[in-house]
Formats: structure tokens, C-alpha cells, sequence
């Protein structure tokens, strides 16, 4: 029998949509918004290496690159475009889906959110999260504008947070090294103690991290697997609780246990996946 199936083309990075709500005043096509956030990442990429490298140049010459493409702005703009109900909708809609129906109401459940684009998300809009938004660039009043590398770490175990999500944001940090960075810290914001006045179901939830990548990531990279991206999450501290796979994106929420593996152990950029039709999506942990 003759097999009619097409043979499935491997995912580039670029498929996977990244995000946001509500729709930018003119409408760009799925196409368009694509390759916006596809070059936006490309330059970013070649910037940090550029930067590594000592050469000012053309790290001068990058940068002018991505002004005159609009910078962040535009790249954010299609990142909320991407995200608007006809495209896929808001991620935060999987983690709400996710949680115990018995969380209590009025917001007592503290979330960092990191990498915020709108203030109307599904879980912004709950009445259950006391929602904290950060981004690079705030696009909005209730969205401080602040690097989540250098927020100052919290004081106490009220500073913390309950959740924190990272939904689509790892995958925008240029450097491997830079993601286990951005991973490593989360730990920090995260209250360790037990969860209670949650609900019976709460303490299997929180504290926790709710992480969303482009599938591809994961599911097409050479240095990094579902194995892998495990095996660094035990060793932060972190043990799976959720995960939904769609065609575009991939969604996790790990739960922090509070302390890591007892052996310190360190990520490299291993090939884990040979494969010419791969991407290059990588984590380090030093
Ligand atoms: C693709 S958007 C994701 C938006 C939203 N989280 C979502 O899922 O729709 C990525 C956002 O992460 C932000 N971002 C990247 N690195 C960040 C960091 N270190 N601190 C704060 N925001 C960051 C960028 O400015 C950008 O707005």
C-alpha cells in the first residue's frame, strides 16, 4: 500500500508562536508577525555574540538593525498580536485550566509575572492572583518596567511569590548561559516554605513556576530534550507537576521543592540530538 501521508517538516524555532492579548491598532499577517519575531530573535542573538566577541562594530551595526525594525516595541506589539484570541489565544488560559477550582477568591495567591504584555490576561483577570508584571519594556500602566535579572532580591519570605511565570520569555534571552541564569533565579522569588489557607489540593501546585517555550525548544533542538530540560530542573529544585504539548508551544509547571539535587551538577551545550534539520536551542547551568 502506498503511504499517502506527508512526511511531517521538522519545526523551526520561528514556529513557535510567541504571544501576548488584545489586538495592536493595524493588524499584521500571521506571516508577518512571524517573521518580525523571528528577526527580532535572529539579531538578538547575533548582538549577544557580537557583544561576547569584543566587536563593537558590529554590534553597533545590530543594534541599528533592530532600531530600525522597531526595536522591542514592534517586536512586542507582534508578540500581542500573535496572541490575540484568533491566533491561539493567552497562555496563561493552560495554567488556569491547570490549578484546583478550590484556590481561594480575592487574590491572595501571588504571582510574579515576568515578561508581561497586557494586564487582561486569563489569570490577571481570575480574582485569583495578586498579580506582580515586569517587563524590558512596559507597555502599560500595572506593568513595571524592569529587567527580571536585576529586580532586587526579596527580603523575606512575604517578599516572595507564590508563582512565577516565564511564558515564552526564556526563549528570548540570547545566551544559553543566560537561560540556566534566568532558571537559577527564579528560585529566589519563590516562597519554600509549605503553602496553606490555599486549599487541600494547593500545596501539590505551589510554590511553582509556570514555564512556556516555543515547542521546537524542546522538542527540535540538538542541545536540549525533555530529559534534559528535567534533569536541570531537579537539579534547581524544581519537580514536574504539568505539561501540555501543542503544535506550536510547550507547556510546563514545575513545582519547587525547595532545595536542588544534593550533587551540584552543571549543564554544557552537549548534542543531545543530532540532526541537520535541528535548532540550536540550548540551556547552560554553571
Ligand atoms: C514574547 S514576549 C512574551 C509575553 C507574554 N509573557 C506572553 O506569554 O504572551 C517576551 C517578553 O519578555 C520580556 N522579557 C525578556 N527578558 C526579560 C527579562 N529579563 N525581564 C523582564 N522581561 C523580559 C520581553 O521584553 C518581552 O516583552
Amino acid at each position: 500500500m502506498v503511504n499517502t501521508k506527508k512526511k511531517q517538516k521538522p519545526v523551526s524555532l520561528s514556529h513557535g508562536r510567541p504571544p501576548a492579548v488584545g489586538k495592536p491598532k493595524a493588524s499584521l499577517s500571521s506571516k508577518a508577525t512571524r517573521n518580525l519575531i523571528q528577526t527580532h530573535h535572529r539579531l538578538h542573538k547575533a548582538l549577544a555574540d557580537a557583544t561576547r566577541q569584543g566587536d563593537e562594530q558590529t554590534a553597533s551595526a545590530i543594534k541599528q538593525q533592530i532600531e530600525e525594525k522597531g526595536g522591542l516595541k514592534s517586536y512586542q506589539q507582534a508578540s500581542i498580536q500573535g496572541q490575540s484570541g484568533d491566533r491561539g489565544g493567552d497562555t496563561s488560559r493552560i495554567l488556569l485550566d491547570w490549578l484546583p477550582k478550590d484556590l481561594p477568591k480575592g487574590r491572595t495567591i501571588r504571582m510574579l509575572e515576568v515578561g508581561a504584555l497586557s494586564v487582561n490576561n486569563a489569570c490577571s483577570k481570575s480574582d485569583v492572583f495578586d498579580v506582580t508584571r515586569i517587563d524590558l519594556n512596559s507597555q502599560a500602566a500595572g506593568i513595571e518596567q524592569q529587567d527580571f535579572m536585576e529586580r532586587p532580591l526579596p527580603d523575606s519570605n512575604s517578599d516572595k511569590f507564590d508563582i512565577i511565570s516565564l511564558s515564552l520569555v526564556l526563549n528570548y534571552v540570547p545566551e544559553a548561559l543566560g537561560r540556566g541564569e534566568m532558571l537559577r533565579r527564579t528560585c529566589q522569588f519563590l516562597r519554600a516554605l509549605p503553602v496553606l489557607g490555599f486549599g487541600e489540593s494547593a500545596p501539590d501546585y505551589f510554590p511553582s513556576l509556570f514555564l512556556v517555550l516555543p515547542a521546537p525548544c524542546v522538542m527540535n533542538s540538538r542541545y536540549l530534550d525533555e530529559t534534559l530540560l528535567n534533569q536541570i530542573m531537579v537539579t534547581l529544585g524544581y519537580a514536574m507537576v504539568k505539561k501540555k504539548l501543542s503544535t506550536k508551544l510547550i507547556y510546563y509547571l514545575w513545582r519547587y521543592q525547595g532545595k536542588g539535587s544534593e550533587k551540584r551538577h552543571r549543564f554544557r551545550k552537549d548534542e543531545v540530538n543530532p540532526g541537520k534539520t535541528r535548532n540550536n536551542f540550548c540551556v547552560i547551568l554553571e
